[in-house]
C-alpha cells in the first residue's frame, strides 16, 4: 500500500503488481467521481438551454484547452505528455457524450484529405464519425444539429470552393478549435491539420487566435492584400482566399493572434488604415493555440 519510490526496488513482482492494483483502483474511483460531476455539468447546461432554447452541443473547447495545458504544465516523470493528454481526451470525450449525443462530421478537401485520425484521437473511441460527401453537407449537419462537431481539413491557399466560405454572421457554426491540439498521431494522419467547427459560442482559453473573413475588391492583388494585412495586424497569417461567384471581389480568411470575438471593428479599422477599404468583415472563429511540440517532449 502506497510504497515510497525508494522502497519499490525492494518489492518482488507480486508486491509491485499489488501496488499497481491499488493505484488502478484509486484512478478508477476518481474516474467514477469525475463522471458524476460531468453529468452534473450536463444537467446545468440543460437548464441553461431550456431557458435559451438552443440545440445542445456540450463541447467546450476553450475549457478543454485549459485542462490540457494545466496537465502538461504540472506533469513530471517518465509517462509521455502526449499519452497523458490522450487519456484525458478519452475521458472528456466519453463524459461529454453522456451530456448529449455526439456525432462527429468529416469531409475531404479537393486532394481527398480528411481528418479521420485527428477526429478519432480528439473525440475518443465511442463517438460516431460520419463522413459527408461534401463540406457543404457536413456544414449543414452542424447547422441542423445532426452532428455536434465537424473536423474540416486546414484550408489550402488558392483551393477551389474552400469550405470556409460557408461561414458567415448568419450561421451559428464557427471555427472553435484547431487540431492536433496536443500531440500528433504517429504514422497515418501525422501531417494533417484541421479545424473543428461547431454551433457554439466562442470562449477564451487564455492563449487564442481569431479568424475573420474579409471581402476585398478584386482590383487589389493578393500580394498587396497580403502585405497590407500583415502591416495592419501584427502576427496575422492569410489562410485562404477565394473569388466569389460574381467575380468582383474575393474573400480572404485571416488568422490573427488574440481573442477578438464580437470585435470585427478592430480589424475593420486596422485594414481601413492600410487603405484596404474592406467591404464586409466577419469574425468566424477563434481557437486555443495548440500546445507546441517542444512542450510535449
Ligand atoms: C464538463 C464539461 O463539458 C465538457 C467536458 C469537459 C470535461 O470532461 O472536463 C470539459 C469541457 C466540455 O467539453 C464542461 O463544460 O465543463
Amino acid at each position: 500500500m502506497a510504497q515510497s519510490d525508494e522502497n519499490l526496488a525492494n518489492l518482488d513482482l507480486n508486491g509491485l503488481r499489488a501496488e499497481i492494483d491499488d493505484i488502478d483502483q484509486a484512478l478508477q474511483s476518481l474516474i467514477i467521481r469525475r463522471t458524476k460531476v460531468v453529468q452534473a455539468v450536463g444537467a446545468y447546461k440543460d437548464r441553461v438551454i431550456a431557458a435559451g432554447g438552443k440545440v445542445k452541443v456540450p463541447y467546450r473547447p476553450a475549457r478543454e484547452a485549459r485542462i490540457m495545458r494545466t496537465l502538461v504544465d504540472r506533469h513530471n516523470g517518465a509517462f509521455p505528455k502526449t499519452a497523458l493528454i490522450q487519456i484525458w481526451r478519452e475521458m472528456i470525450a466519453a463524459g461529454t457524450r453522456l451530456e448529449a449525443p455526439y456525432t462527429v462530421a468529416l469531409c475531404r478537401n479537393a486532394d481527398g484529405v480528411d481528418c479521420w485520425e485527428l477526429a478519432r484521437l480528439n473525440f475518443g473511441c465511442l463517438n460516431e464519425i460520419v463522413e459527408f460527401d461534401t463540406p457543404r453537407e457536413a456544414f449543414y449537419a452542424l447547422e441542423e444539429g445532426r452532428a455536434a462537431v465537424g473536423v474540416f481539413p486546414k484550408p489550402e491557399l488558392g483551393e477551389a470552393q474552400p469550405w470556409w466560405t460557408l461561414l458567415s454572421d448568419d450561421s451559428p457554426v464557427r471555427i472553435v478549435s484547431k487540431l492536433p491540439f496536443g500531440g500528433r498521431p504517429v504514422g497515418r494522419g501525422e501531417q494533417t491539420e484541421g479545424f473543428v467547427l461547431a454551433a457554439i459560442e466562442l470562449e477564451e482559453s487564455g492563449d487564442d487566435r481569431t479568424l475573420f473573413i474579409v471581402s476585398l475588391p478584386n482590383e487589389i492583388s493578393m500580394d498587396t492584400a497580403r502585405k497590407k494585412i500583415a502591416n495592419g495586424i501584427d502576427g496575422s497569417a492569410i489562410l485562404g482566399f477565394s473569388a466569389d461567384e460574381t467575380g468582383d471581389r474575393r474573400f480572404v480568411l485571416v488568422d490573427v493572434p488574440g481573442f477578438f470575438c464580437n470585435r470585427a471593428e478592430v480589424f475593420q479599422r486596422a485594414l481601413t488604415d492600410q487603405g484596404l477599404d474592406p467591404e464586409d468583415l466577419s469574425v468566424v472563429g477563434a481557437y486555443g493555440v495548440p500546445i507546441p511540440e517542444d512542450a510535449l517532449s
